[in-house]
C-alpha cells in the first residue's frame, strides 16, 4: 500500500523547543497571539506551534529562510527556526505564513490527545449552499470539453465551494481530532488565519518534501470514490488503475512536473506507471517523483513556489488553465487548492496541497472540492467525484451526509 514515503529514515519523535529564541536575527515584536495552536502532521513530522511572532509574505518568507540558512547555527537535534502556514492557489494573493515563537516536534498521538475530548453538544447543520449546483457544474464541464476541442486546453481542474451554517460555533478542536483519527495516511493541519478563521484539513497530496538536497513529490490525479463494500471497493481501485481516461489525466500532471523538475534537479526518478493511493473516501492514481536538488541553497518553499500550481490542481497548459479557472469558477479559490506546510532554517520542509479541507469561522464552514476535467470526462461522474471528495470534511464535521 502506498503512503507518503519518507526521505529520512528517522521516525524519532522528540519534544524540543525551537532555537528561534537564540537567534538575534529573528527576534521580532509580537503582533498577535493565537489561542488556537497551529499544527502540521505528516508521516515525516508532527509540528505544533503556538504564539505568533511575525507574519510574512511569500517573498519575505523566502528571504527569511535564506537569511537563517546563512546566519543560524543549528546544532544537530535542535529544532530549526521554522516558518509555518498556508499559501493561496494564486501565489500573488495574500499568504498566511508566520514565524511561531513556540514550536515543538511531537507525534500524531500527542497531537490527537491535545485536541481534548470531543464535544458532547455538537451544533447542528442549519443550511448548506454550493456555489455551483449539480446542473451548473455539469454544464461547465461540457463547456470546458468544448473549449478543449477548439483550443490548446488539455486539462482543467474545476472546483466549487460549499458554505455550511451550523446552529452554533463549530468546535474546531473536535474537527481536528476527527481529521487525525479518520485519516491516518494523510497530512493533517490546523492553521489559524488573520481574520480569525481556522484552516483545517487532511490532505493526501504532497506537493514537495525536501530534506537535505533530496526531495520527493507525490501528485494525485485520476480519482474514484471508495465503496463500503470490500469487493466493490477493490474493483473500483482496479478500474481506476486501468482507466485510459484517468491514466491520461494523470500523465499530464507527471509530464508537467518532469519538465519543471528536470531543470532544477539531478537524478530525477519517475516510475513509468502510476500506483493506487487511497484515503478514507477516495482512490487516486499517484506517482512518487524523487531526486536531488542541484542548488543546495534552495529551500523547500523556494521549490514549492516554482512548481505550484501543478496540473493536479490547475491544468495544462498551466497559464491557459489558470485564466480559465478564474473566468469559470464563481468563488475565488483563496487558500483552497493552495499549499499548507512548513519550511525551516535547514532548507527542509513539506508543502501539502490544500485539499480535503475547510475554513471554519464561528458557526460557518467553507469547503472546496474540485476534479480534473479532460476531453474524456463524464460531467455526472465528475460531480459525483467532487461530492465524494467533500466526504473527508463532512465526516470530520460530524455530518453523515450533505447534498446540494
Ligand atoms: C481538487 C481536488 O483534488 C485534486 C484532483 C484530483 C483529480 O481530479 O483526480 C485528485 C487529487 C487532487 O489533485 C480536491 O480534492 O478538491
Amino acid at each position: 500500500m502506498m503512503n507518503h514515503d519518507q526521505l529520512s529514515p528517522s521516525h524519532e519523535v522528540r519534544e524540543a523547543r525551537s532555537s528561534l529564541e537564540h537567534s538575534p536575527r529573528v527576534r521580532q515584536p509580537v503582533h498577535a497571539q493565537h489561542a488556537t495552536p497551529s499544527f502540521f502532521l505528516s508521516s515525516f513530522r508532527a509540528i505544533k506551534a503556538s504564539r505568533l511572532q511575525k507574519r510574512l509574505s511569500l517573498n519575505q518568507a523566502c528571504q527569511q529562510l535564506a537569511e537563517w540558512r546563512e546566519n543560524t547555527e543549528l546544532p544537530p537535534g535542535h529544532v530549526a527556526p521554522t516558518i509555518l502556514g498556508a499559501l493561496p492557489f494564486d501565489l500573488t494573493a495574500q499568504a498566511e505564513l508566520f514565524i511561531p515563537t513556540d514550536i515543538a516536534l511531537t507525534s500524531r498521538e500527542v497531537l490527537e490527545a491535545d485536541c481534548g475530548a470531543e464535544t458532547v453538544e455538537e451544533p447542528t447543520l442549519q443550511s448548506y449552499h454550493s456555489d455551483l449546483s449539480e446542473a451548473q457544474y455539469c454544464s461547465l464541464v461540457s463547456d470546458i470539453k468544448k473549449r478543449m476541442a477548439h483550443s490548446d486546453l488539455r486539462k482543467l481542474v474545476l472546483g466549487r465551494c460549499a458554505r455550511l451554517r451550523f446552529s452554533g460555533p463549530v468546535h474546531v478542536a473536535s474537527v481536528a481530532k476527527r481529521l487525525i483519527a479518520q485519516n491516518p495516511r494523510d497530512m493533517v493541519f490546523q492553521i489559524p488565519l488573520r481574520d480569525g478563521s481556522i484552516l483545517v484539513g487532511a490532505s493526501p497530496e504532497l506537493l514537495i518534501r525536501k530534506t537535505g538536497n533530496e526531495f520527493c513529490c507525490h501528485p494525485l490525479a485520476g480519482s474514484i470514490p471508495r465503496s463500503s463494500d470490500r469487493e466493490e471497493d477493490a474493483r473500483r481501485g482496479q478500474a481506476l488503475l486501468s482507466s485510459a481516461k484517468d491514466r491520461d489525466e494523470h500523465a499530464i500532471v507527471v509530464a508537467q512536473l518532469r519538465s519543471q523538475l528536470s531543470a532544477l534537479c539531478r537524478d530525477l526518478e519517475i516510475p513509468d506507471t502510476p500506483s493506487l493511493t487511497r484515503t478514507a473516501t477516495m482512490w487516486h492514481l499517484s506517482t512518487r517523483l524523487s531526486g536531488r536538488i542541484g542548488d543546495r541553497k534552495m529551500s523547500a518553499l523556494d521549490l514549492a513556489r516554482l512548481i505550484h500550481p501543478t496540473a493536479a490542481l490547475c491544468g495544462a497548459p498551466r497559464d491557459l488553465a489558470f485564466r480559465t479557472i478564474a473566468a469559470l469558477e464563481p468563488s475565488g479559490r483563496g487558500l483552497f487548492a493552495g499549499l499548507v506546510g512548513w519550511s525551516d532554517a535547514r532548507g527542509d520542509g513539506e508543502w501539502a496541497v490544500t485539499i480535503r479541507s475547510g475554513i471554519i469561522k464561528g458557526a460557518e464552514a467553507q469547503l472546496f472540492s474540485g476534479a480534473g476535467i479532460v476531453p474524456g470526462s463524464d460531467p455526472e461522474a465528475e460531480w459525483h467525484e467532487i461530492e465524494a471528495k467533500l466526504g473527508t470534511m463532512r465526516r470530520a464535521l460530524g455530518l453523515e451526509s450533505v447534498s446540494a
